[in-house]
């Protein structure tokens, strides 16, 4: 086992430790042991995460004396829902889970949104720890406490701001990750690059393949990176009144992509990788930023492999609609995070409806191009 780095997220009596490491994952119980009242786990994770790393984490647990009740969820984002949900309160209420018990998300930020939730709410309130076994889960979700489901009419509707105690993420579970998810993490983390910092930006630009190929020294000084970009801006902003907004960069485009094909075609990293083409596209049109730099967005977005447009191109209206439903909308007036330069972004209301139209006009199956 090998610990890379141990940082913390400030929120007062509500910090935590983020530990990125690499084989970790069997140190769990022994961290837990002294920071939880409780001997109760509800261990919840999905039918894909379980056959590889459940036993591993549960050996931990009960080796340091705590008694677990696994849940399994199906595996995917349409199943991010009230169904699935009350599949954890069912296990969970029915083994008796007391309130000093403890859950634990084992899995994507499909899992660890849903099992945060579930945390948040059954009995007014449990503590729960992350531990992340995707990119975008170890970069994004599991950092910074947005818990959530998604609705029917939009992404991640329904949900809580509740911070977990702790994130453990072991940087070798990425090495049974499907290409396609990796691929989909690192939409997350240009995404750091583009908002906050240009280095990072440069770094992708020159370490694409290494990073792709799971070099330790490059992922893991990647990985810190943006969980400390991610720390930094959570601490200021937790409840997302002010600068968490910029982490919400593509995602009005991305989640009516998401959530207009029934949130099953396009991966979320997937649809938030096209957003950012769109959000820098908005950006040139309104002169807030040069060609090159939209041109730089794209190309390492193609260059990494993620998809330029969706699965299914959807009508102009059905776009709008969708993105009306975001909720960053105030006053009934859509929001949008933009670029400013590469490294920095501001969050805007005043995008014309012609400008939104040329945006989307490539994604839409209802405009001539
Ligand atoms: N809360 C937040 O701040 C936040 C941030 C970003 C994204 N999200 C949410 O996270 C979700 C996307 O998360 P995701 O990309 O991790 O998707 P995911 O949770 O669906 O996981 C992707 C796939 O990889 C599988 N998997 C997970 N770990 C594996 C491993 N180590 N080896 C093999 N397979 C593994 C999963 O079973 C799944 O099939 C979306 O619902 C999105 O809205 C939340
Ligand atoms: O942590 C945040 O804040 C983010 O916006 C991170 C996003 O990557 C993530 O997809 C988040 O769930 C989107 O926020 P939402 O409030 O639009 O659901
Ligand atoms: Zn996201």
């Amino acid at each position: 086992m090998s610990v890379r780095e141990t940082l913390s997220l400030d929120l007062g009596d509500r910090s935590y430790e983020i530990v990125i490491g690499e084989n970790v994952l069997a140190s769990l119980g022994a961290r837990l042991k002294p920071m939880l009242k409780g001997r109760q786990i509800g261990l919840v994770t999905n039918e894909t995460v379980a056959p590889l790393y459940a036993e591993t984490v549960i050996r931990s647990l009960e080796e340091a004396g705590f008694q677990v009740t696994l849940v399994i969820l199906p595996d995917g984002e349409r199943y991010k829902n009230w169904e699935t949900l009350n599949l954890i309160f069912d296990a969970l209420i029915g083994a008796k889970f007391e309130r000093q018990g403890a859950i634990v998300a084992l899995g994507g930020g499909v899992v660890g949104d849903m099992a945060g939730y579930a945390a948040a709410s059954l009995l007014r309130g449990v503590p729960y720890v992350q531990v992340p076994t995707t990119l975008l889960a170890q970069v994004d979700s599991s950092v910074g406490g947005k818990t959530g489901i998604n609705h029917p009419l939009g992404k991640n509707l329904i949900g809580a701001f509740y911070q977990p105690k702790l994130v453990l993420m072991d940087l070798a579970t990425l090495h049974t990750l499907p290409k396609r998810e990796l691929l989909a993490g690192l939409a997350e983390v240009i995404k750091y690059g583009i908002i906050w910092d240009e280095a990072l930006f440069q770094q992708l630009e020159e370490q694409l393949e290494p990073l792709l190929a799971l070099d330790y020294g490059v992922l893991a000084k990647v990985v810190h990176r943006c969980c400390v970009i991610k720390a930094e801006v959570v601490a200021k902003d937790e409840r997302e009144t002010g600068v968490r907004a910029l982490l919400n960069l593509g995602h009005t485009f991305g989640h009516a992509i998401e959530n207009l094909a029934g949130y099953g075609e396009n991966l979320h990293g997937e649809a938030v990788g096209m957003g950012m083409m769109m959000a820098a596209h908005m950006a040139y049109l309104r002169g807030m930023v040069d060609a090159a730099l939209v041109a730089r967005v794209r190309a390492l977005i193609v260059r990494a492999g993620l998809p330029e447009f969706p699965a299914q191109r959807q009508p102009l209206a059905a776009y709008l609609d969708a993105m009306g439903r975001d909720k960053k909308v105030v006053a009934g007036k859509m929001r949008f995070v933009l670029p400013t330069g590469m490294g920095a972004a501001v969050v805007v209301d005043d995008v014309t409806d012609a400008s939104l139209a040329q945006v989307l006009a490539p994604y839409a199956s209802d405009v001539q191009n």
